[in-house]
Formats: C-alpha cells, sequence, structure tokens
C-alpha cells in the first residue's frame, strides 16, 4: 500500500525526517510518533503535497512526487488541523468535496448520505458547520475523506480534541471503515496505546527514524506474563510470598502484582505447570490464572527502563 525509502525532509531549520524507510501492507496500521516526529510531513510527501528532500516514497504502487494527482485520486485524507467553512453545511461540503474528486452530481449527493450516514451526522448535516462540536467537525473530516470510495485513506490524528467517549466511537468508525468497507488505513496518533485495538499493524517512529514496525499482536505476544491470585492459608498466613519463595527454587521470577497477585513472564508452557505444582505443593487456595497482555505503553516503558 505504502513504501517509502531513505524518505528525508529537510526544513530550513528542522529535520523532520530523516532517511525513513517504510513498507506498509493493507489493513489498517497505527502510526505513532511524538508532536513533532514528522507523521504529518510523511502523510503530505506520500500524497504529493510536499517534496521529500531526498528519498522515494509510493501509494499504491504510484510515484508520490511525480504521481500525486492519481494517487489522491484513490486515497482518502483526513488533515490534522480545523480545515472546515464554517458557513457551509457538512452536506454541502461533503457534496462539494466529491464533486472535486471527480463523482456526478447525482453521484457524489447519494455517496455524501451514505458517507455522512456512516459516521453518524443524521439532522445536523444540513446545519453549518461552524456551530459543530470537535466531535462534528471531525466526522465530517472523516466523511470528506471516505466519500470517494477511496482504496486507503490517510488519517491525521483523528482522535485529537475529543474526550474518552468520542475517542472510543472515533477509533471504532476506523475500525469499521476497514472491516465493513475494505478499506485500509493509515491513521496517526501520538498516544502509543491508542491505536492497539484498532490498528492491525503498528509503526513507531521517532525524530523522523523508524523506530519499529510490527503487527500489533506480535508487539503484545511477544511480552506475554502469567497473573497468578492465590489466597493465604494457616500454613502459609501470607500465601504470594510463599509461593514467590516456592517459585524462585524452581528458577522462576514472580513479582508482585498488587493484593494477592503476582506477576511472572510466561517464557512458555512450562511456567503454568510450575505455578500449578508450586500452588498445590503450598496448599494454597488458586483464585486465577491467566494470561495477560503486556499494552504496547507499558512495553515501551520497560524497555526504557531496561539499562540493557
Ligand atoms: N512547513 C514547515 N516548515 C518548517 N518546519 C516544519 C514545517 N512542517 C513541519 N515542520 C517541522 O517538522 C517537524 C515534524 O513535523 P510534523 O508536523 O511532521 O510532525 P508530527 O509528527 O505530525 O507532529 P504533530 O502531530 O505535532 O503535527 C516539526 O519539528 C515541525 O515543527
Amino acid at each position: 500500500m505504502i513504501r517509502a525509502e531513505g524518505l528525508t525532509k529537510r526544513y530550513p531549520k528542522v529535520t523532520a525526517l530523516a532517511g525513513l524507510t517504510l513498507d506498509i501492507g493493507p489493513g489498517v496500521t497505527g502510526l505513532v510518533g511524538a508532536n513533532g516526529a514528522g507523521k504529518s510531513t510523511l502523510i503530505k510527501i506520500l500524497l504529493g503535497l510536499a517534496p521529500a528532500t531526498e528519498g522515494t516514497a509510493s501509494v499504491l504502487g504510484l510515484n508520490s512526487a511525480r504521481e500525486g494527482g492519481a494517487i489522491r485520486e484513490q486515497v482518502g485524507y483526513m488533515p490534522e488541523h480545523d480545515c472546515l467553512p464554517p458557513d457551509v453545511s457538512a452536506t454541502e461540503f461533503v457534496v462539494h468535496m466529491a464533486r472535486m474528486s471527480g463523482l456526478p452530481r447525482p453521484a457524489a449527493r447519494e455517496r455524501t448520505a451514505d458517507t455522512l450516514r456512516h459516521v453518524g451526522l443524521h439532522e445536523e448535516r444540513y446545519r453549518p458547520m461552524g456551530g459543530y462540536s470537535t466531535g462534528m467537525k471531525q466526522r465530517v473530516k472523516l466523511a470528506q475523506a471516505l466519500v470517494h470510495d477511496p482504496k486507503l485513506v490517510l488519517l491525521d490524528e483523528p482522535t485529537n480534541g475529543l474526550d474518552p467517549a468520542g475517542r472510543d466511537e472515533m477509533l471504532g468508525l476506523i475500525r469499521r471503515i476497514h472491516t465493513d468497507f475494505g478499506i485500509s488505513v493509515l491513521v496517526t496518533s501520538h498516544l502509543l496505546g491508542e491505536l492497539e485495538r484498532t490498528s492491525d499493524h503498528i509503526v513507531v517512529i521517532d525524530g523522523g527514524r523508524l523506530l519499529r514496525s510490527q503487527a500489533t499482536a506480535t508487539f503484545t505476544q511477544a511480552t506475554a506474563s502469567v497473573a497468578v491470585e492465590v489466597t493465604d492459608t494457616d500454613a502459609h498466613p501470607d500465601g504470594t510470598r510463599a509461593l514467590t519463595e516456592a517459585l524462585a527454587a524452581r528458577g522462576l521470577t514472580a513479582v508482585p502484582g498488587g493484593g494477592h497477585v503476582l506477576h511472572l513472564d510466561a517464557t512458555d508452557e512450562s511456567v503454568y505447570d510450575a505455578v500449578r505444582d508450586a500452588i498445590a505443593d503450598l496448599g494454597l487456595g488458586l483464585v486465577r490464572i491467566e494470561q495477560r497482555r503486556h499494552h504496547i505503553a507499558e512495553v515501551f516503558q520497560t524497555r526504557e527502563e531496561d539499562p540493557r
């Protein structure tokens, strides 16, 4: 879907992208990076809206520098900042954008109605957009990116300015763009944990460089751990402590997880057997033993703290 090779973008005072090489396939991809990491710059170069200083980029097999027009015909773009004219309605605006993309008027009207319904704008769509909430504006921006039935949409910080409920709704909508319509999505966020439920793949950039690019599942699976909760007994009034010692004797390190819970790295299946046997030997009550996945944010936190 998207390919970048040695992509560099230098502005007079900053280097926004520094030799970025990327390969993004179909599905939903989350592009994560702190503010200023270079996400918006990358999107603008991909769409052919800004030239790269060095390197090449292509979208759907088309060269971004030379074939920007053809790319934009097949790709939808939701910009980060507020860009909606306040004095026209969502319907007028989205019909206009559909016409700009080349749809004849009847098709543009029909697609606009469908798309606005899909993003959850109903009666409000006839009112001027100046009076809309941030959430409604984000929905209109999403609708205009979808109206010409693109193969791929590039969504720049679509959850910006939304409250937690609005964020969840927007992330749900984004997921459905792919599941309901088969459209691939590249969605950016400066929040690492936000996209893990929405994306099949996560790309992390920092200072214009690639930090990681990995399937979301392997991101979290590689670092799976086990949570064990036990009860105290008369023989072992501090059950978790007794279990920690028993596991240490078996070569396993358990760390306190709060209350009567212990966490252990689940390197392989034998960890479960060892935990079960240790609990049985001590005669403790087992409340639960469950696999737990680290959230992406935790994975990075551990890495930052880890001197290796
Ligand atoms: N037109 C421009 N002229 C000069 N510097 C720019 C320009 N556009 C972006 N930059 C700088 O390039 C760097 C990367 O910006 P970019 O907008 O791509 O980051 P981002 O990851 O999208 O962050 P944000 O979410 O804050 O926009 C920043 O330091 C920014 O100040």
